[in-house]
């Protein structure tokens, strides 16, 4: 892969939440990760949430087992979750905010009040050799702190920005996409690795893409649902395309 080229992380997160549905073994997300990596993908992303709502600890254990490329681990800052952590040692280990009862991931963990805790909360992710990945809005006060706390990655949350535009307020979708640009270089300059991620699609994957910082995006709902439509290989190929074309 080229310096330039930018990692697609493929969250297979929303197979579970199929599968979960009827409660059998069908689809099964192990067989989409195996896919998507045939299909490109750089890394594999799979959340397990606090009430198991998509992927479960059996599915963490089977991509352990069977994958190829690394696995981006997404938990909540949870004692139960560190253990799981630590069990599996995956690649990369992204702290993420967590509500039961929210519908998705709703903004950037809260670093900068949570500063001593969160230090010590990772220290031994990153002794096992996990990176630790925080998931954060673009916000210079949260940058710092994750970049005090010893994280060697910050993941920009792409939410708002890819909302505003899926509402049609492009003004907003813009200022959003400035804030992510600012603080993709911000992040940079304190020797973060920068990557973006949530709820991108085909129309919002570019103007992200082109930053020259990002260097891994993460993308997980839109592709299982366009999956549908055509395919998981070819949703993952096209979406590739893009970010390809984006950075050429
Ligand atoms: C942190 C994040 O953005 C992902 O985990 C993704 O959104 C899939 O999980 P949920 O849809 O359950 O939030
Ligand atoms: N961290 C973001 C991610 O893994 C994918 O989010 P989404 O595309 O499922 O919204």
């Amino acid at each position: 892969m080229s310096d330039n080229q930018l990692r697609l992380g493929v969250n297979i997160d929303h197979v579970a939440t199929i599968r979960n549905a009827r409660g059998g073994a069908y689809p099964d997300p192990m067989r989409a990760a195996k896919l998507a990596e045939e299909a490109g993908a750089d890394g594999i992303t799979a959340h397990l949430r606090e009430d198991r709502r998509h992927i479960v600890d059996e599915d963490i254990e089977a991509l352990m087992d069977a994958l190829t490329v690394p696995l981006n681990f997404e938990m909540a800052a949870t004692p139960e979750m560190q253990k799981i952590a630590l069990r599996h040692k995956p690649h990369a280990v992204c702290i993420v905010p967590e509500k039961r009862e929210e519908r998705t991931t709703e903004g950037g963990l809260e670093v900068a009040r949570e500063e001593n805790k969160l230090a010590h909360y990772i220290a031994p992710l990153r002794e096992a050799g996990c990176r630790v990945s925080i998931f954060i809005a673009a916000d210079q006060r949260q940058i710092e702190a994750a970049h005090r706390i010893g994280a060697e990655v910050i993941e920009l949350h792409t939410g708002a920005y890819c909302d505003a535009h899926a509402d049609g307020h492009m003004d907003e979708a813009a200022r959003e996409l400035d804030a992510l640009r600012d603080m993709s270089a911000f992040a940079h300059s304190l020797g973060l690795e920068v990557h973006a991620g949530h709820g991108l699609t085909y129309d919002t994957v570019k103007p992200v893409a082109v930053f020259p910082e990002v260097r891994e995006l993460n993308i997980g709902h839109f592709l299982i649902g366009e999956a549908i439509f055509r395919g998981l290989t070819p949703a993952i190929s096209e979406m590739r395309r893009l970010m390809d074309e984006a950075r050429a």
